[in-house]
């Protein structure tokens, strides 16, 4: 009888929670006194809220992300009205219940109601956010199921919250704004969608190597508790090197969709000085790739440790570098002033990049990994990539048979090949690099079957860099030659200079000796 009067009061109770904004506000409070009381004497079942917001209304509530995920499949299936809320990996909409809208679960023979509702405002008051009331997510279930409820229902319910946020998260790719551009976005970061298809299933490089950073990745996500452990900020920094084009910058997105991480793609070269990069730094957030390309370039800019760098391809050069591009057209033909502006654009300097990746100001969050790349692995300090900063050093080379294969597969869709063993005696003798291989295997037409002239076009391709390093290699053997023999004709100058010296000197010494009598006798004269 009690469980009857008590359902009784509770679906008067939710029927007056929907009503209630109709009724003038004191009649409103004093109602609801008296229902929760009757409500609370009678109903055998426990309620439990999870509102949207903390209460400083600040952070949104984990549990109520995770509850809103665990229930949207559920809504899917039985709940009338709907809400279009995200999208799914860019791909679908996530439905969600619509506020008022309730759904049942089941848990070990245990049924459970959630309902969605919203708290009314009763506030007068001007607020910055939106007049309406809290959204919350309500659990109601007998009171006989109390235990196996709080204690397990819950957890099960987070955790699997988490998982599917986890699996429909969308990652992000962050930038960081340039510091005058500040003012406008008023945030150090900007970020879009990240939707890279690079995945190791599509890197092609050694596959024993590709496992070997699979399985260091696996484990650094795997050990939040070792690193805590070992008192050890959980990171981890690759440093990815090689010649342009071999997949350094594919690696990383590879990475990316590997964790489920998001990227925040570091520009030095818009750092104002140390102090700002710890401010980004503590802007990131867990689960993230701290990012800086071309690793070399940026810290030449900077004026400190390293300053010198070998050119890169003008092109490159150009995208990379434009701050420096720039900073060098304004010196032209300043060279006195020219210390004070290297000053000018030293913004980050080499101590401060290392504090950064130390992780004394990444230590919060934790799992981040940071990661450089480079194509000049030997110009760079040995502080900044020594192991404890820069943990695994990851060669990309030169296309071998084994990348081409997975380059094959990927563009052609084909496993082998009648041409494939030309292709491999080919690409033992040749250096060229995957990204070459890509673009000659990349179909130029849709119509019929372009597998053999791809192929043929790849042959043609390795054949003509085989030529031209061929060419490159004569070429600087001829301008070492030179060299060589400019050196010995200067050495011949010089000692045949050296032999000509005592003659030489035996005029200069009777010069000096004339110049000495005739000054003696200037002086008698005058005396
Ligand atoms: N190892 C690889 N596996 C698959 N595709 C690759 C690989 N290397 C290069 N490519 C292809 O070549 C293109 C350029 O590669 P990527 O930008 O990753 O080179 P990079 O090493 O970052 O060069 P850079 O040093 O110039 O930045 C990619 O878009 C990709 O299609
Ligand atoms: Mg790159």
């Amino acid at each position: 009888m009690f469980a009857q009067l008590g359902s009784t009061f509770g679906s008067l109770f939710i029927v007056w929670t929907m009503f209630q904004r109709y009724f003038p506000l004191h009649f409103q409070a004093y109602i609801d006194q008296y229902l929760r009381r009757l409500v609370k004497a009678f109903d055998p079942y426990i309620h439990i809220k999870f509102y949207e917001y903390s209460s400083d209304r600040f952070r949104c509530s984990e549990a109520y992300v995770a509850i809103e995920n665990y229930l949207s499949s559920k809504s899917t299936e039985q709940a009338k009205r709907l809400k279009g809320d995200s999208v799914k990996q860019g791909k679908s909409l996530v439905l969600g219940m619509d506020n008022e809208e309730e759904v049942l679960d089941e848990f070990q023979g245990v049924k459970l109601f959630w309902s969605k509702l919203e708290t009314h405002n009763k506030s007068t008051t001007i607020s910055y956010y939106p007049t309406s009331g809290k959204m919350y997510y309500k659990l109601s279930f007998h009171n006989r199921y109390r235990e196996s409820v709080t204690k397990s229902y819950l957890n099960y319910v987070l955790e699997e919250g988490k998982a599917i946020g986890a699996r429909n998260r969308q990652k992000k790719l962050y930038t960081n704004n340039p510091n005058d551009d500040r003012s406008y976005h008023n945030t150090r970061w900007s970020h879009v969608v990240f939707e890279h298809p690079a995945t190791f299933d599509t890197l092609a490089m050694d596959p024993k190597k590709k496992e070997e950073i699979i399985d260091d990745l696996v484990t650094f996500r795997e050990s939040k508790e070792y690193y805590a452990r070992i008192g050890k900020a959980w990171k981890r920094g690759y440093l990815l090197y090689g010649p342009p084009g071999t997949g350094k910058s594919t690696m990383i997105a590879a990475i990316a969709n590997f964790l489920n991480y998001d990227i925040y793609d570091l520009e030095l070269t818009a750092v104002k000085d140390n102090t700002d990069l710890r401010k980004l730094l503590i802007e990131t957030s867990s689960k993230s790739m701290i990012v800086i390309e071309d690793i070399d370039c940026s810290l030449a800019l900077t004026g400190q440790r390293k300053k010198a760098k070998p050119k890169k391809e003008e092109s490159k050069a150009e995208v990379v570098c434009p701050i420096k591009k720039k900073a060098d057209e304004e010196n032209e033909g300043k060279s006195s002033s020219s210390s004070k502006d290297d000053s000018k654009n030293s913004k980050v300097t080499l101590s401060g990049l290392l504090n950064f990746i130390d992780g004394i100001w990444s230590a919060s969050g934790g799992e981040r990994l940071i990661i450089f790349t480079t194509n000049y692995v030997e110009k760079l300090d040995e502080a900044l990539i020594r192991r404890g900063r820069m943990d695994k050093h990851i060669e990309l080379s030169y296309c071998d048979f084994e990348g081409f294969k997975v380059l094959a597969k990927n563009y052609l869709s084909i496993d082998s090949h009648p041409l494939f063993e030309k292709i491999r005696s080919l690409l033992v003798e040749t250096k060229i690099t995957p990204a070459d291989v890509a673009e000659n295997l990349m179909p130029k037409t849709t119509k019929g079957d372009a597998t053999e002239s791809c192929l043929e076009n790849l042959i043609q391709a390795i054949l003509k860099a085989a030529k031209d390093e061929a060419m490159k290699k004569k070429k600087a053997e001829e301008e070492e030659e030179k060299a060589l023999k400019e050196k010995e004709k200067s050495k011949e100058k010089i000692e045949e200079e050296e032999k000509q010296q005592p003659e030489t000197n035996s005029i200069l010494k009777s010069d000096k000796e004339d110049a000495e009598t005739s000054s003696s006798n200037s002086i008698e004269v005058l005396k």
